[in-house]
Formats: C-alpha cells, sequence, structure tokens
C-alpha cells in the first residue's frame, strides 16, 4: 500500500531577545514567506486528494452500473399481450403472470405488436424484441432433410439395430399390420448406454431408411440455453414434426428434462418439470399424429423419472453398450474402409486390444492413426501408426477422462 507523503514540515519562527527591530522585521517576514509557501503547497496537495477522490467516486459509479449490468443480464421470455396508455401488458412464459410494465427508453413503441415476444428484466421491464419463434425453433432444433447414415455404416449393435427397425420401421411402412393384429405400435423408443455408441446415428440411419426427416433436440439445451421456453419449444418440436411427416424426431440427453424430482423446489426445477409435463402430454396425444416416430437418448437411464416410461410414452427401451470384440471390429472395418491402410496392420488384434473402446472412441483412434502418417509424410497407414494413435488415446485414458468419450460415473 502507498503511503501519503509527509506534510510539510511547520516554519519555526525564532526570534531572539538581543535582536534589533530591523533584524526582527526581517526574521517575520522570512517567517510570512515560508509560511505562505507551506499553505501554496498545502492547497496543491488538497486540490490532487479532491482530483482522486472524483476519479475513484467515478471508479465506484462505474463498478455500481457494471454490477447493475451483470445482476440484469439474464431475461426472461414474455409475450406482449396489450399496448395501453399507462404502458405495456405482458404475460412472462412458464408462470403466465400478467404484468403492467413499461419499455426501455432505448426501444420505439411503433416497433413493438401484441403478440411480440420479449425479453424482460427483474424488474418487469421490456429490454429487447425477439425475433420470432422460427428462429428459436431453428436454433434449437437441427433438422435434416434426409440424413445419409445407413445401418451399413453402423457396427457391433446389430441387435438393437433390428430392434430399432422393429420398432419405428414397421409402423411407419406397415401400419395396417398393426392394425390387424390389433395393438399399438411401441409410442416412443428409448436408446440408454454409454455416450459414443452410436445412438444418434441409429435414428438417422432408420429416418433415411423410412425416407422421413430427422428432427434433433438436444434435452439439456432445452433447460439450459432457452429458460422459460422449455415447453413452448417442445410444442414447436411436434408442430415442425407435423409439418414434416414422416419424420423421426430424436431428443437427445432426455435426462435433462426428464430427471426424477427432486425435492427442491427451484425455479429452474420447475421449469425443468413444466418442460416434461409438455412433452408428456404431446406423447399422450401421439395416436393420431400420423407419420412421426420419436427416439430419444440418455446416458443415465438411472436418473429417469418412470412417468416417461409409461405404456403410450416410451415403451420400448434399448440398451446399447459399448461393443464386444467382434463389434468393435467391424467398426474398425468400417472406419478404415476409406483409408490407405498397409498390409501390416492386424484389424483383428487391434480389435483384441481396445477393450473399452466405444464407437467414437474407435473413430477417433482411426482418425488419430491417419494423422501420425501424415505427419510423416506418408499415405499409407501403418501398425505403427494404429500403435502410436492407440497408445495416445490410452494416456488420455490414464489422466481419467476415459479412452475418449471420458465415462466414469455412468450407471444404469
Ligand atoms: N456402433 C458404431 N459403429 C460405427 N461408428 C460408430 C458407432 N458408434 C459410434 N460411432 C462413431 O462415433 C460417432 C458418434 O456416435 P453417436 O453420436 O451416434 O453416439 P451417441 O451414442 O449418440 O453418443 P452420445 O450419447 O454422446 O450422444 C459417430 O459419428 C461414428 O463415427
Amino acid at each position: 500500500m502507498s503511503r501519503s507523503p509527509s506534510l510539510p514540515e511547520r516554519p519555526h519562527l525564532d526570534l531572539d531577545p538581543e535582536m534589533s527591530d530591523a533584524e526582527r522585521l526581517s526574521a517575520l517576514r522570512q517567517h510570512f514567506e515560508r509560511m505562505v509557501d507551506v499553505n501554496r503547497e498545502l492547497d496543491q496537495r488538497l486540490q490532487n486528494a479532491d482530483d482522486r477522490h472524483a476519479e475513484l467516486v467515478d471508479e465506484v459509479d462505474q463498478m455500481k452500473a457494471r454490477n447493475e449490468a451483470l445482476k440484469t443480464a439474464s431475461y426472461y421470455i414474455a409475450t406482449v399481450e396489450e399496448l395501453t396508455d399507462d404502458g405495456v401488458i405482458i404475460k412472462q412464459h412458464g408462470n403466465n403472470q400478467e404484468v403492467l410494465t413499461e419499455f426501455a427508453p432505448s426501444l420505439n413503441i411503433d416497433d413493438i405488436e401484441p403478440g411480440d415476444r420479449v425479453a424482460i428484466n427483474d424488474s418487469f421491464a421490456v429490454q429487447t424484441v425477439l425475433d420470432d419463434e422460427t428462429d428459436a425453433r431453428a436454433q434449437a432444433m437441427e433438422v435434416v432433410e434426409s440424413p445419409t447414415v445407413t445401418y451399413d455404416d453402423i457396427g457391433g449393435i446389430d441387435e438393437q439395430v433390428r430392434e430399432v427397425r422393429e420398432a419405428v420401421e414397421q409402423p411407419l411402412e406397415n401400419p395396417e399390420m398393426f392394425e390387424e393384429v390389433g395393438i399399438d405400435p411401441p409410442a416412443g423408443v428409448l436408446l440408454y448406454g454409454p455416450p459414443g455408441t452410436g445412438k444418434t446415428m441409429l435414428a438417422k440411419a432408420v429416418a433415411n431408411e423410412t425416407n422421413a426427416s430427422f428432427i434433433k433436440m438436444a434435452g439439456s439445451e432445452l433447460v439450459q440455453k432457452f429458460i422459460g421456453e422449455g415447453a413452448r419449444l417442445v410444442r414447436d418440436l411436434f408442430k415442425l414434426a407435423a409439418e414434416r411427416e414422416p419424420v423421426v424426431i430424436f431428443i437427445d440427453e432426455i435426462d435433462a428434462v426428464a430427471s426424477k424430482r427432486t425435492d427442491s423446489k427451484t425455479s429452474g426445477d420447475a421449469e425443468v418439470q413444466r418442460t416434461m409435463m409438455q412433452l408428456l402430454s404431446e406423447m399422450d396425444g401421439f395416436d393420431d399424429r400420423g407419420d412421426i416416430r420419436i427416439i430419444a437418448a440418455t446416458n443415465r437411464f438411472d436418473m429417469l423419472d418412470e412417468a416417461i416410461l409409461r405404456p403410450g410414452r416410451f415403451d420400448r427401451l434399448i440398451e446399447v453398450p459399448k461393443p464386444a470384440v467382434e463389434g468393435r471390429r467391424r467398426i474398425l472395418d468400417i472406419h478404415t474402409r476409406d483409408m490407405n491402410v498397409a498390409d501390416d496392420v492386424d484389424l483383428d488384434a487391434l480389435a483384441e486390444e481396445l477393450d473399452d473402446y466405444s464407437g467414437a472412441d474407435i473413430a477417433s483412434l482411426t482418425t488419430e492413426a491417419g494423422m501420425f502418417a501424415i505427419r510423416d509424410g506418408r499415405t499409407v497407414v501403418t501398425g505403427a501408426d494404429f500403435d502410436a494413435a492407440h497408445e495416445k488415446l490410452s494416456n488420455v485414458e490414464e489422466s481419467g477422462t476415459g479412452p475418449i468419450s471420458g465415462f466414469t460415473d455412468y450407471q444404469y
């Protein structure tokens, strides 16, 4: 900490009784001059201190403003209901609370109409007018008109492929069979298992095979990125699907919106609950929806709320595990089929060695081996490249993150 400079020394007046009047006068004059100097210096210091004080007050004001901005940085979403002379009536999404409020001075009242979606701050003042919902939809969902993944691209999970085809393809292609037999087709398929085992691929391949569009939505995005919008986006998702049939809806990380209820009553939990209830109600009205099939995926089966597993909802559960040795061999085949691989590469032996590798880990291993060849200026990938890649990925594993996709706390 810097210390303030010491005060100037107080001038001392030393009058000798022996002094003549002239000497006294001269000593007094000198003393007076020194006092004037000291006074001038003190004045200067006071001025400096005032300036510094003003600077600090300014800094504090800026910090306060920044703090205020940080506090109000997250906005809530609402819809404009009515513009009145007293202000604007908005309805907040999520809790449907109606509020009479005002606009931020930066907004122009002529740009706002009833029905607009707006962002409001903690004091409900309208901060911005949001783009219309199709933009929000586009951000939240990945829509693929015709996915190119085929069943041949998926290795090691043949039984799971068969089950998914039965549950999704059959009802789309032969709905009359279900009618004749007199049973309802499975409503939703839930794929569960470790990350990177091909769940997304499987859903895309089914869409491809049935000439259906593919719409993917990530559960975590629904509740983390679009706070207050989850239930609405679920509604939008099914509306969009109805416009695109035949369609496969894929909800990844469904655990984010369908976890077991916790005891805490935070607004975040309430939001997740609302999103899940919307999803359940959409699925319950599913019978009349025609050519829409729904597949969800999770790495955390143990966390799921049983409500979503009831008949008529996700009633076909398919486990997608990490591949066994034959599966790994098949996945190695798939991922090396377009690679320039040297004769000394022994994929059988490699498949044996890649214990605990997921399909995604194997895909990374082959890419990594190719990178070693390129780094060495070669276009043929050798056994040594695969060994080096294996060693590199094993080191990642030793550092505690799993071969690649990291998977330590998985239970189901
Ligand atoms: N069974 C598999 N056969 C061939 N490649 C696979 C397989 N599983 C995963 N892969 C490779 O890993 C990539 C990622 O797989 P995918 O996204 O389907 O896994 P996921 O199970 O959906 O993972 P997550 O749970 O992390 O979303 C695929 O694009 C593919 O290259």
